[in-house]
């Protein structure tokens, strides 16, 4: 694919961007763990490795735990500094932040300039640099008791939300401010694998493609992958008892929701439903007897999902287009919000044949 995300804006936000690396001491690369290589900045690519470049791996609470581990080892063989990050997760944060406050301490005692730090976190758009700004901000200023209005990045599920970069302190003594910028991409990325990566993971806005097409993607991802043995618990023959377990634990549910007035209404349909739908995922493989590495048959497997996802996910049958892209929609949400399992997309290096 070539040039479809490459605004004016994310070529100017290139530029600021690489202008500031030499400037800042420590440059924090964050990456998508799902897909570590695939979520590379092409702009550090051949920068040499040093200790003011850090690879954070964010996310991990989406990637496949032992993947990750593996990815991190083979970074920091490739001598990186890496390390992962979830940054929904409060301890999660608070251990980054002592470990960029070592690293700032090593560097300045090499280096003598100043008593302040500029850390700037770069990626590619949409892996969470503004989420991370934001957590590290926040646990910053608490510890170190410090007064006045926390400022805020905008995090959002849509790609290229951050327009300008902006500072955060997160720490005193060493004072250490924290630069979010915007996500960037290259003009052009040749590989259409990596393009599809890209797009599932949400980097690149999945209004490119066809909707339909990126979810056949993602089936084919899950078809080929062992996640669906988690679910045989969900499968029962007796399908009444399914529903009627399903239909009480729904109601149990929406009791005790009475009693909890902050939480979301739809939340115990929403339980219901990725559980039909993890049930219609387990079901469809178990019986399917074709090759998932013949295209074709794995075409016809994906075909038959659609079908019974459309009444897992309660589409009604109006328009077959329509709801086929309805159905779609539906399975990259729970796909990209971790409800379908952990998954590393990017192989290792030495896994490729
Ligand atoms: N599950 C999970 N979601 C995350 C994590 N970090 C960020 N997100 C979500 O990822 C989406 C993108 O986060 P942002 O912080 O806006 O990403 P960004 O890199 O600043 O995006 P751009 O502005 O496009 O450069 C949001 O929906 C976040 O809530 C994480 O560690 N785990």
């Amino acid at each position: 694919m070539e040039e479809l995300w490459y605004s004016p804006h994310m070529a100017a936000a290139s530029r600021a961007i690489s202008e500031r690396i030499p400037l800042v001491d420590l440059i924090v690369e964050l990456r998508d763990a799902r897909i570590p290589l695939s979520s590379e900045l092409e702009i550090l690519r051949n920068y040499p490795t040093s200790s003011r470049h850090i690879v954070v791996l964010n996310k991990m609470d989406l990637a496949d735990r032992s993947k990750s581990q593996e990815w991190m080892k083979y970074l920091r063989e490739r001598n990186f500094i890496s390390y992962g990050v979830n940054s929904h997760n409060k301890e999660n944060i608070k251990k980054f932040l002592s470990f960029i406050q070592t690293q700032v301490r090593g560097l300045k005692r090499t280096d003598h300039s100043s008593d302040t730090a500029t850390v700037m976190l770069v990626g590619i758009p949409n892996v969470g640099k503004s989420a991370v700004a934001n957590s590290l901000h926040k646990i910053g200023r608490i510890s170190a008791a410090e007064k006045g209005k926390l400022k805020h990045a905008i995090v959002s599920p849509e790609p290229g939300e951050t327009r300008d970069i902006r500072s955060f302190k997160i720490a005193s003594h060493p004072n250490i401010y924290v630069l979010d910028t915007p996500g960037i991409l290259p003009p052009r990325i040749p590989d259409v694998d990596v393009c599809s990566k890209l797009i599932l993971t949400g980097a690149i806005n999945d209004c490119l493609i066809e909707i339909k097409e990126l979810a056949q993607y993602f089936l084919a991802i899950f078809n080929c992958s062992e996640q669906y043995k988690n679910w045989e618990n969900l499968s029962t023959k007796d399908n009444d008892k399914l529903f009627l377990d399903c239909t009480t634990e729904c109601l149990t549910s929406s009791k005790m929701h009475m009693k909890q007035r902050r939480q979301s209404p739809t939340d115990h349909t929403q339980d219901c439903i990725v559980r039909d739908v993890r049930r219609t995922l387990f079901e469809t493989i178990s019986a399917f007897d074709g090759n998932t590495r013949d295209e074709e048959e794995m075409a016809e497997l994906i075909s038959r999902q659609f079908s019974a996802l459309q009444e897992a996910f309660q589409v009604s049958n109006e328009c077959q287009e329509e709801a086929n892209v309805k159905v779609a929609k539906k399975l990259l949400n729970l796909f990209r919000t971790g409800r379908l399992g952990h998954y590393t997309l990017d192989l290792l290096p030495s896994n490729i044949h």
